[in-house]
């Protein structure tokens, strides 16, 4: 199955001051999922929010079964393992950690499916995506086998930088390999980077600054996943050449 496209507005960029409406405001305007960016100050140089706050927004957010409503939560934290147990209570849903954090990230993969979350694998700018192959390429196991990878487009510990284009061979490598991937771009991406992006390989778009700061969030959301549709089938023909 073809990959669809999912916007995952980053609700970092939103008013932490009324965050459940502003959840609800943005899933109104189309968003597909969103992206809770939590940051421990040790692997970033930043800190965001932790579980507590995402128990608090659960129940303002309807799961429906066309998959809009999940919690797309992007662990920049030292030592994921610690913090499965409480975002599975908190109501994540798909738990993204960082392959530079840990020292088995299959194993890790295993702990989240155990939870009863999806998940994702996270690498920085400077991680070369070959890193990923040997886990991505055994399909012996769907335990260990990651449900998204994310390829950060800046370096992680802050909303609002500039989109990195060096990043995109990594993309399309990841694409052209796994064509049925779930494949997360994050950082920068808005109406002025998303054709790069969606000409690579990603599926699924961030985008906190071109979203919650947009007048009309509701267009910058169609431009984003309308620009991924027409890349689908682009990447089929690429990957039989
Ligand atoms: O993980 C991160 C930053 O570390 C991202 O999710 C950003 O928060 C996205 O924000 P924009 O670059 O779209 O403003
Ligand atoms: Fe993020």
């Amino acid at each position: 199955m073809s990959p669809k496209p999912i916007i995952a507005p980053s609700i970092l960029a939103s008013d932490f001051g009324k965050l459940a409406s502003e959840c609800q405001r943005i899933i109104g305007h189309g968003a597909d999922w969103l992206h809770i960016d939590i940051m421990d100050g040790h692997f970033v140089p930043n800190i965001t929010i932790g579980a507590p706050v995402v128990t608090c927004i659960r129940p303002a957010i309807e799961k429906t079964a066309d998959g809009k409503g999940i919690f797309d939560c992007h662990m920049m934290v030292a030592k994921p393992e610690q913090w499965i147990s409480d975002f599975a209570k908190a109501g994540g849903d798909l738990y993204c950690f960082h392959y530079e954090a840990t020292e088995n990230p299959r194993e890790c993969i295993k702990l989240v499916h155990d939870s009863g979350m999806k998940a994702g694998i996270a690498i920085k700018p400077d991680t070369p995506a070959d890193v990923l192959y040997s886990i991505l390429d055994d399909t012996s196991d769907p335990d260990y086998y990651p449900d998204m990878v994310l390829v950060m487009t800046v370096e992680p510990g802050f909303g609002g930088q500039k989109f990195q284009q060096r990043c995109m061979p990594k993309v399309t490598a990841l694409r052209d390999r796994y064509p049925e991937m779930d494949i997360e771009v994050d950082g920068g991406l808005g109406p002025s980077t998303i054709d790069v992006a969606a000409e690579a390989g990603a599926n699924v778009i961030v985008a906190g600054t071109a979203v919650f700061g947009a007048p009309d969030p509701k267009h910058v959301i169609s431009i984003l996943k309308e620009t991924v549709q027409k890349n689908v089938e682009l990447w089929k023909t690429r990957s039989k050449v």
